[in-house]
């Protein structure tokens, strides 16, 4: 293994705008680079700003060699043009993978993306580290049979309750109900909606889509809500931060 002393791999996060849950998201993020090490920085700009401040914030980045992932929180303010925002960060540094690109070569058979988005990303490593098999399972990719339910699906349940793995990413706290969910079935919870709650430190707390209490009774595993998908989606960003940093660096 080839050495890279004194080369520390570096985030940049934008942050437009005071959205209690956004602002929540990247603090974790700042801390779990603290934690390992990385370098992190954070541009805050105000809610009112324009489209070409955001840009310019990006391309600044982009240029900067100390870093080597840029991520633009999301959801923007309305006025904000996303796909235009989107659309100024390199491909290279685009460690949400949200890149055109990236998606594209996510979707083709046989390519590989330079990064894949971090909460699906999140999903399969906790799969795999729980030692779920994947292969030939009624759910989603990794030589799964996906189906997948919508707002528009009729009976969501009915398909639900045949699954062997359910990923529930709906933003529809108790949704999911015990009698939707098969026995000894895999239960990921994506749903992070924040809720009022006065006893809380910041006055919220973040609730799933799982009614937990519920489908722990029949699921075999399940992730919780907090301190299930959310910190590996922090986890999986460092580690596509970490592999552009050896791109660019040339350190494999
Ligand atoms: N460009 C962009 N990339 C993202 O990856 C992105 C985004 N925008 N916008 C919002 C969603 C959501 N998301 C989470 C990150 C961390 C936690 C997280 O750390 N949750 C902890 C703590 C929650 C808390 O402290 O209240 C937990 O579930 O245990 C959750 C959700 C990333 N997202």
């Amino acid at each position: 293994m080839k050495k890279c002393l004194g080369k520390v791999p570096g985030l940049a996060v934008i942050l437009v705008g005071q959205r209690r849950d956004s602002l929540t998201y990247v603090h974790n993020k700042i801390i779990a680079c603290e934690e390992v090490g990385m370098k992190s920085v954070v541009t805050e700009l105000p809610t009112d700003c324009a489209d070409a401040d955001v840009q310019n914030a990006v391309m600044r980045f982009n240029k900067d060699p100390s870093i080597h992932g840029i991520l633009v929180q999301l959801p923007l303010p309305q006025h904000l043009d996303e796909e235009k925002i989107l659309d100024a960060l390199c491909l290279e540094k685009d460690v949400d993978g949200f890149h055109p690109l990236n998606m594209g070569n996510l979707a083709l058979r046989g390519r590989e993306p330079l990064f894949t988005p971090c909460t699906p990303k999140a999903c399969i490593e906790l799969l795999i580290r729980s030692g779920v098999q994947i292969m030939g399972k009624k759910a989603a990719r990794h030589h799964a049979t996906v189906t997948i339910v919508h707002a528009f699906t009729e009976n969501p349940e009915q398909i639900t309750s045949e699954a062997d793995i359910v990923v529930s990413a709906a933003g529809v706290p108790s949704l999911v109900r015990g009698n939707w969910i098969k026995s000894g079935a895999t239960v990921i919870d994506v749903g992070t909606s924040p809720v009022e709650d006065p006893s809380c430190e910041d006055g919220y707390r973040l609730v799933g889509d799982v009614c937990f209490e519920e489908v722990i009774k029949v699921a075999s595993v399940i992730t919780p809500v907090p301190g299930g998908v959310g910190p590996m989606t922090v986890t999986m960003l460092l580690v596509n931060t970490l592999d552009s940093a050896k791109r660019m660096l040339n350190f494999t």
